[in-house]
């Protein structure tokens, strides 16, 4: 696991933009997992003034959605869907016909997750997806104890996620109990994972998420399993970590060409 420390969100959000941007010119047709939320918001808004800026071509970039409410009606603005249509595929110039996600009004929802991974496998497996981090420790929507080997599936939101949320909704009791969120072993699978943590309130899951154990009981620890995890956290978010200066030396040092 790379940890990299940047001065803030901005900062971390032009920094993985431009990874974003250097698999697109590798890749043209890569599949970008998304993740939304108002941490990774910078990221997108990097990306699309670079695909603004002409100095990346996004046309044929593929993003696809790594949760999702359960219930709200389609077309709701708070839906998943709508979000990533509206702050990632939108801006980057993109059609509806460049993204997928899983159904979240489904009448059989565990079909339609099951569905999903089969989806991202038969579209050729994740290239690069992004996660915030809640602040009980969540990627996607994993609430703590949720199966290090899952896949996507039906949760149940906690009552701190559900408040953490509620800024999205009118009232904490329109927030959806249940939502859709592909499993600690779907994200797994993706070839490169980015989480973007800012702010102190992320700082004690941040701490747990990289130096504690691996357990379910966090489950951003799981990014320990995988061998190519990049962490990118702004000097609040890195208050509680106790390798800050060694995550520090090391990025310094680090030959620019090798990228995140
Ligand atoms: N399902 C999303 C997560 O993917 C996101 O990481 C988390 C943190 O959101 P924020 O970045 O707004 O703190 O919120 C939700 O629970």
């Amino acid at each position: 696991m790379e940890v990299v420390i940047v001065p803030d969100a901005r900062a971390g959000g032009e920094l993985i933009a431009g990874a974003l941007a250097a698999l697109l010119r590798r890749k043209p047709d890569a599949l970008l997992g998304v993740a939304t939320g108002s941490t990774p918001l910078p990221i997108y808004e990097a990306l699309a003034a670079q695909v603004r800026a002409g100095a990346v071509d996004a046309s044929r970039a593929r993003i696809c959605q790594l949760d999702e409410y359960v219930g709200l009606p389609a077309g709701h603005p708070e839906s998943y869907r709508s979000v990533v249509l509206r702050e990632v595929v939108r801006p980057l110039g993109l059609g509806e016909d460049s993204f997928m996600g899983p159904e979240g009004s489904a009448e059989d929802v565990q079909a339609a997750c099951e569905a999903y991974d089969r989806a991202l496998r038969e579209a050729g497996g994740v290239d690069l997806q992004l996660l915030g981090i809640g602040t009980d420790g969540h990627i996607g929507f994993n609430e703590p104890c949720s199966s290090l080997a899952s896949r996507t599936r039906i949760k149940t939101l906690t009552r701190q996620t559900r408040a953490d949320n509620a800024r999205f909704f009118d009232s904490l009791d329109e927030v959806p109990h249940h939502v859709i969120t592909q499993g600690i072993g779907t994200i797994l699978e993706a070839r490169h994972l980015v989480l973007l943590a800012t702010g102190e309130g992320k700082a004690d899951a941040v701490a747990r998420a990289v130096e504690g154990p691996v357990a379910a009981l966090v489950p951003a620890s799981a990014l320990q399993l995988h061998p190519h995890a990049t962490v990118v956290v702004d000097e609040a978010a890195a208050a509680g970590l106790k390798l800050a200066d060694y995550f520090r030396a090391t990025y310094t040092a680090k030959p620019e060409w090798q990228g995140l």
